[in-house]
């Protein structure tokens, strides 16, 4: 029987180890990128953003066109309103040739008067004639428009799919670029344009600059009338060096400069989308072409809410505003069918959450270092942004309790939440504790979890001995006590003399019972819960062995509380 289990587990040791091996072949993959002709490299010598690019949402159409069920038309109108809400003055809207829902739903939005007057609408067209000319019936009316053609460019694209030389293809940009300015002559509106190498990433960065000058020299650029152009990391092929140095190359050399709007739009396929915008901004780029959490085809779109936030924790304003992200999750998730990772930068669930001891120390000292001396400057340890800025909350979002926990993090959680200021010495003990309960029931405690473990083991235990009555007299320069006590079911009567009330209290309690120790910590404070107040006291018995042993009281009256506390620490020493 041992003998097949053995035999069984080591036939499939085999296969695991088998298909990882046999899968795994570099050779097979060569770089498919291009380094720009001269080395471009300014960009390295820049810190930080210094200035919020122009942002363009392309969450209705690239955002969109990745989705399992693209949003209907209701839907796309609610979004849009909420990407208005947000702050963005450009917003891709859609694809207008590509389906009636989204031919209808640019006519609802002119037709409808729901474009305010600083926010640019843009839609997308390939560069066919057909398309383009359909796009440019769906903006009839539009009081101002980008419209946004594009080709593929790159290496893989012109042999594969398009089987056509580099002149043929560059003809396709020029000649889509010519009939968008014929159309927009032709047609009442504002129109700006926009060009995209689609696949730029996968083109020659010469060959890229020649059809992008290309294009410019149809269209011709001026102060008052720019056009933009969009180098798309359409596919990410390199590290995020390797774009801002093209990036860099393009806009040294690309023609009517001044006049041009150097828009990005990354993909992130090698997990570097915003790590390629941030380094192409320093490389000169104006504008960034993005969605909300990174939604879009494949592995996603450049997310413009990490891009807004790494600038805003940099002291730079984004101009978009992401106060409330629990929100603006709730409503994406709904409208896209997707969901956010808990993981999504500034986002996800769990990127506040310190469950690690250390972790939750730093913090709550940090929390309480800030409010002491720089309340209006954050620099909190482990956390890089102020979850209060996107709408979360430190009580709940930040210090979580689970097995990992610490005794920092244990008692922030009683402090913030429930009033409890536990001693320093005291706070090993219930961090020990309350961290076992969640180890043995394989669970994370929320804080009203936590203040039950507290409350039954440390504050008033009354098992074996339970408090009664208890009356103080002053005699002979101290203080006697006369302590009436339950005892497992039975009432007995202690007597006991000391310098204070408590120490009256020990002596009785020491002089009935075999019991030995000292009082090594007591400390009260008033506690508020809803409208009542109560006193809290924390006694720390000392055997002769050195173990300390915590007890806790809570009663209206502060004296009782204290009684509470030692009995409470005295029965725990029983127990
Ligand atoms: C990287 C991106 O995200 S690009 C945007 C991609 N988004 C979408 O495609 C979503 C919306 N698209 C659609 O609904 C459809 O593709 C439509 C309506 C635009 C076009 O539909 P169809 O013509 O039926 O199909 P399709 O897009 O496959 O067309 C392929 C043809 O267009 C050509 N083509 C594709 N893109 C372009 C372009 N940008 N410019 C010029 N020609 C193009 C292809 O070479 C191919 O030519 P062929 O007919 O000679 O073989
Ligand atoms: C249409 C273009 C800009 C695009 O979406 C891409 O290249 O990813
Ligand atoms: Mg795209």
């Amino acid at each position: 029987m041992h003998l097949s289990i053995l035999k069984t587990y080591l036939q499939q040791s085999l296969i695991f180890e088998r298909s990882f091996t046999a899968m795994m072949n570099p050779s097979k993959y060569e770089r498919q990128y291009f380094m720009p002709p001269e080395t471009s490299l300014d960009w390295t010598k820049k810190e930080y953003i210094t200035k919020a690019p122009t942002w363009c949402s392309v969450d209705l159409r690239d955002g969109n066109q990745a989705l399992i069920i693209p949003m209907s038309l209701d839907e796309k109108v609610e979004f849009f309103k909420l990407l208005v809400k947000v702050g963005f003055k450009e917003i891709e809207v859609g694809f207008p040739a590509a389906s009636e829902t989204e031919y209808t739903f640019l006519r609802t939005l002119i037709e409808n008067d729901l474009i305010p007057d600083d926010v640019t609408i843009q839609v997308l067209t390939q560069a066919r004639e057909h398309i383009i000319k359909k796009t440019f019936e769906a903006l009839k009316g539009a009081k101002r428009a980008i419209v946004h053609v594009y080709n593929s460019t790159s290496v893989a694209q012109r042999e594969q799919v398009f089987k056509k030389s580099k002149e043929e293809i560059m003809k396709i940009a020029t000649d889509g670029a010519k009939l968008l300015k014929r159309l927009a002559d032709e047609t009442d509106g504002n129109f700006l344009f926009e060009y995209s190498p689609e696949s730029f990433t996968g083109t020659e960065i010469d060959y890229a600059l020649d059809v992008c000058n290309a294009v410019l020299d149809v269209w011709q650029p001026r102060p008052d009338w720019k056009v933009i152009i969009n180098l798309p990391v359409t596919v990410q092929l390199s590290m995020p060096h390797v774009y801002a140095s093209q990036i860099e190359y393009m806009s040294k050399h690309m023609k009517y400069r001044e006049n041009v709007v150097l828009s990005l739009h990354p993909h992130n396929d090698r997990g570097c989308g915003v790590a390629d915008t941030e380094l192409a901004l320093l490389a000169g780029a104006d504008r960034v072409e993005g969605t909300l959490f990174g939604n879009g085809e494949r592995t996603g779109n450049v997310d413009i809410i990490t891009l807004a936030l790494n600038m805003y924790t940099h002291g730079v304003d984004p101009k978009l505003d992401f106060s409330n992200l629990p929100e603006l999750t709730k409503v994406y998730e709904r409208l896209t069918r997707m969901s956010v990772y808990e993981r999504q930068p500034y986002t996800g669930q769990l990127v506040f959450a310190a469950f690690s001891g250390s972790h939750q120390d730093a913090i709550a000292k940090g929390m309480h270092w800030r409010d002491e001396k720089h309340p209006e400057h954050w620099n909190i340890p482990y956390l890089p942004i102020d979850p209060h800025d996107v709408g979360r909350e430190y009580e709940s979002d930040v210090i979580r309790i689970n097995s990992q926990s610490g005794k920092g993090g244990i008692s922030y959680v009683l402090e913030e939440n429930f009033g409890f200021h536990i001693p320093g010495k005291m706070r090993e003990d219930v961090g020990y504790t309350v961290k076992d309960v969640s180890d043995k029931r394989h669970q994370e405690l929320v804080p009203r979890d936590i203040l039950k473990v507290f409350k039954e083991v440390y504050v008033n235990i009354d098992d074996p001995c339970k408090l009664k009555e208890v009356h103080f007299v002053q005699k002979d320069g101290g203080i006697e006590a006369e302590i009436s006590l339950e005892k497992s079911g039975v009432p007995k009567l202690y007597h006991g003399k000391g310098n204070g009330r408590l120490d009256a209290v020990s002596n009785a309690l020491q002089r009935h019972s075999d019991m030995h120790y000292s009082i090594v910590t007591y400390q009260e404070h008033a506690l508020n819960v809803g409208s009542n107040s109560q006193a809290c006291a924390y006694v720390g018995v000392q055997e002769p062995n050195g173990n300390v042993t915590w007890g806790s009281g809570i009663h209206e009256d502060i004296i009782t509380a204290s009684v509470l506390a030692l009995i409470s620490a005295v029965n725990r020493l029983d127990q």
